[in-house]
């Protein structure tokens, strides 16, 4: 008997939801989990298992060797193929880590031809003669160049790609699908989905295919005979996803702040999309910045939880929405890099919202919706959960998710990983009028 048709490791837990939730589009039955599971997990008639790491912005030969763990146990389930899922903005050092961890895995894999297609024209990623553009920007010119962990100066995939691999780097341009490279990376060009269907027939036959989540949804569709997936019933929630015209968006304000979940924003993201959103959603309801001039990280996580509290007693409202921001002007980012070095500054961000989602568990919070990759790793890590079902899609590659195993007196905790920089500027609205 074979295993899911799908083993797939993702370098970051948004993004691994992300992925969760173009399988399911798919038609997939999907299991995401975070961490590689022990060798004992059960995973019953599940297509396709995603392995949630947080291996990104870690040093390269800690990214391989996580990968490597990821990658034996899926083998362990007799997966019949894998992919590598990165960011849609290519997220990386010089040193890696997409690079490293796509040389080891083929290596491992005897995969001779890698495709990387990180096009997600869905939110504006495309790739044309090798170059990464962002809502029709450069990536270099993007904020992405601002980026505190990995910052992107540099639109040359194939350059940035080279910089970080063993294996020659070329490109499969549109006007050339059928280039044969054995042993060879290709940077796949996409601007849209019928490119991306393309380059998923292209990769039928491999074993290894690496990228964003889009190139992964219809690589599984090409995989997988029309018959055998599941039919997803008319679940999409337009309602939700849309962007909402301004009557629109009175109702949902009232019908979010009507939700009987105690809910909160956790935006650890110093993103664009992410600032915008923070400040459209500070209009109407409290918004805290986390106090990063103290020294104790508990300090800074109790006066936050302290604030919430305050919140949810001062009036009768107690179900009011609220958001706890780090990063939501970039004075602030400055100012915390400046005093503990960058890499301690996001450190230090992430383990006070872990401190924060687990005063938030103990308060009784239902929902928790994280901005950022990286803090999503944190809040998850601090949680301890190990596994979720994916729900219902807030916007093109967030969905809502329950984590497995976890209740909330006898109510499910759900979660909304939201990359940096996806959803539109009424996100936090549309997730939480959207029932999980
Ligand atoms: N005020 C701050 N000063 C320094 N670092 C910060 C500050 N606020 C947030 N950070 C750090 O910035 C990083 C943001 O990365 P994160 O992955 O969470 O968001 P993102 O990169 O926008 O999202 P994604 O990875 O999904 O695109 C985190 O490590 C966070 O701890
Ligand atoms: O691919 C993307 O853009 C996202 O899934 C992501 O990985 C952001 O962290």
């Amino acid at each position: 008997m074979s295993g899911p048709l799908l083993g797939c490791i993702a370098d970051d837990y948004t993004g691994a939801t992300d992925l969760s939730s173009m399988l399911v589009r798919a038609g997939l039955r999907v299991i995401q989990c975070f961490g590689t599971p022990d060798a004992n997990a059960k995973y019953g008639d599940a297509d396709a298992v995603v392995v949630s790491l947080k291996s990104r912005s870690i040093p390269a030969d800690e990214a391989v060797s996580m990968s490597f763990d990821a990658l034996r146990f899926l083998r362990s389930i007799e997966t019949q193929r894998y992919f590598f899922k990165y960011c849609s903005t290519f997220d990386s050092t010089p040193a890696g880590n997409i690079g490293p961890v796509a040389d080891a895995l083929a290596d491992e894999l005897d995969a001779s031809q890698v495709i990387f297609c990180p096009a997600f024209p869905e939110n504006g990623r495309t790739v044309y003669c090798g170059h990464l553009f962002v809502g029709g920007v450069p990536l270099h010119e993007s904020s992405m160049r601002n980026h505190p962990l990995n910052p992107m100066t540099d639109s040359d995939l194939v350059r940035v790609l080279q910089a970080q691999s063993k294996r020659k780097v070329e490109r499969l341009s549109l006007g050339n699908p059928q280039r044969d490279e054995s042993g060879c990376h290709l940077i796949a060009d996409s601007i849209n989905e019928d490119d991306l269907k393309r380059v998923a027939e292209f990769s039928r036959e491999h074993r290894l295919l690496t990228g964003g989540s889009a190139i992964a949804r219809y690589w599984a569709e090409a995989l997988l005979p029309n018959q055998s997936r599941r039919s997803i019933e008319a679940e999409t929630n337009e309602d939700c996803a849309d962007n909402l015209g301004s009557d629109a968006a009175e109702q949902s304000t009232a019908k979010a702040a009507n939700s009987q979940t105690r809910s909160v924003v956790l935006a650890g993201s110093c993103s664009d999309a992410t600032r915008n959103q923070i400040s459209e959603f500070a209009a109407t309801f409290p918004v805290m910045n986390v106090d990063l001039s103290l020294t104790s990280i508990d300090d800074s996580a109790s006066l936050a939880l302290d604030w919430c509290d305050q919140q949810w007693h001062q009036s009768d409202e107690s179900e009011k929405l609220i958001l706890i921001s780090s990063g939501a002007n970039t004075e602030v980012v400055e100012a915390a890099r400046r005093r503990w070095g960058d890499q301690e500054a996001a450190n230090r961000v992430e383990q006070i919202f872990a401190l924060i989602a687990k005063g938030l568990v103990e308060r009784g919070v239902g929902r928790i919706v994280v901005a950022g990759g990286e803090t999503s790793g944190a809040v998850i890590n601090s949680l301890g959960i190990d596994a979720v079902r994916i729900g219902r899609e807030i916007a093109p590659g967030v969905p809502w998710v329950e984590a497995i195993g976890l209740s909330q007196g006898g109510h499910p905790l759900s979660l909304a990983l939201k990359s940096g920089n996806f959803g539109g500027p009424r996100f936090f609205f549309d997730a939480l009028e959207c029932e999980p």
